[in-house]
């Protein structure tokens, strides 16, 4: 219980972030005219250290000389743990256009790391008299990130976006598997003598949900690894949608058009959180908090819930 309005985050759609390496900028293009709502152009895991230079050039120019349209764009640095970060900050900062709207921090692991970024962040913006302020979002892929999960949440009011990294998560947690997001065949339960699969991510998933939902950031699922596999991108996307993220990465662009689909609110669903809206109007009039709709209760929470799929299907039908 709190006297707290829980803050909403940003408004604007994040269905799928969409990754490629800075060091492939012939598929930049291919990337702005996808239907991601949210580019990441890659400068850490994807670009070899060799290829960190010019890969953080062709960001630099592609960011300025292409088109991206209405979409977020965002460029993942290097972690703060390498000696490649703070001239990814600086270069970007001093050198790229105002269409860069995000920096992306990975594996970070407690408050203070996004403390560090900011403090240079807010340097070179000073300095070069930015007009726009850079916003950031964050990536929860290691022990320490997810055991600081709700301080890192609260720790900037540039903070917009986190995901989950299932790769760097699994290896820092030291669990058993190479696996990228997904089932784990290992990871079931046996009752009379059937196995029932549980999902390893969960708990990750849901303290990320309430650190985002307490400090008005968005929460996103990262990576699914076997893009061959659509209907296991799809299981895990609409797990994710269940518990309260309200987008997903794409490491392909064949997984684009999976994260849309489900993290686009169904006619249906719109159309059912609408009558039960009005149910709830009719109830209101007849000074009833509660009342039946198709055979089950519904009272004032249901008005809650009704509207965040309500608000979250006018906001991406406003801002696609
Ligand atoms: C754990 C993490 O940190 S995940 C985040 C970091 N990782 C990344 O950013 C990886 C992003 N993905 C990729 O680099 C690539 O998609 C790969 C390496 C997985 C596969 O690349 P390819 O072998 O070229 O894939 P494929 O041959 O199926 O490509 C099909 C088409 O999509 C294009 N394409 C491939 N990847 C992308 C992409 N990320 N964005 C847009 N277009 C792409 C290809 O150029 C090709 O286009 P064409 O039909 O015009 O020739
Ligand atoms: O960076 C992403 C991950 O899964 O690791
Ligand atoms: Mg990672």
């Amino acid at each position: 219980m709190s006297f707290r309005i829980q803050p909403q985050p940003p408004a604007r759609p994040n269905r799928c972030q969409l990754f490629g390496p800075g060091s492939r900028p012939a598929i930049f293009e291919k990337m702005a005219s996808s239907a991601a709502d949210v580019i990441n152009l890659d400068l850490e895991d994807s670009v070899s250290p060799g290829d960190k230079d010019s890969a953080r050039a062709n960001i630099i120019q592609a960011i300025g000389d292409i088109d991206w349209g209405r979409k977020t764009l965002s460029v993942r640095i290097n972690g703060l743990d390498t000696p490649y970060w703070y001239r990814d900050v600086v270069d970007l900062l001093e050198q790229a256009g105002d269409q860069l709207d995000q920096i992306m921090i990975p594996k970070v692991g407690c408050a203070a790391d996004i403390y560090a970024v900011d403090a240079l962040v807010t340097a070179v913006e000073a300095a070069k008299g930015r007009g726009r302020k850079i916003a950031f979002e964050v990536i929860i892929e290691s022990a320490a990130g997810i055991a600081h999960v709700e301080e890192i949440a609260a720790a900037s009011p540039r903070l917009e976006a986190m995901s989950l990294g299932a790769a760097d998560f699994a290896a820092s947690m030291g669990m058993a598997t190479t696996g990228i997001g997904g089932t784990q065949e290992n990871y079931y339960m046996l009752h009379e003598g059937q196995k029932h699969w549980s999902d390893p991510w969960h708990w990750a998933q849901a303290a990320i949900v309430a650190a985002c939902r307490t400090h008005g950031v968005l929460p996103v699922d990262g990576p699914f690894g076997d893009f061959s596999d659509d209907e296991g991108f799809r299981a895990q996307a609409l797990r994710s949608a269940t518990l309260g993220m309200v987008g997903k990465w794409a490491i392909h662009p064949k997984q684009v058009t999976l994260a849309n689909e489900v993290f686009t609110p169904s006619e249906a669903a719109v159309a059912e959180a609408r009558e039960i809206l009005a149910a709830m109007e009719e109830a209101k009039a007849k000074g009833e908090g509660a009342t039946v709709y198709k055979g089950r209760l519904v009272d004032i929470a249901s008005i809650k819930q009704a509207e965040v799929i309500v608000r979250q299907s006018e906001m991406i039908a406003g801002g696609t």
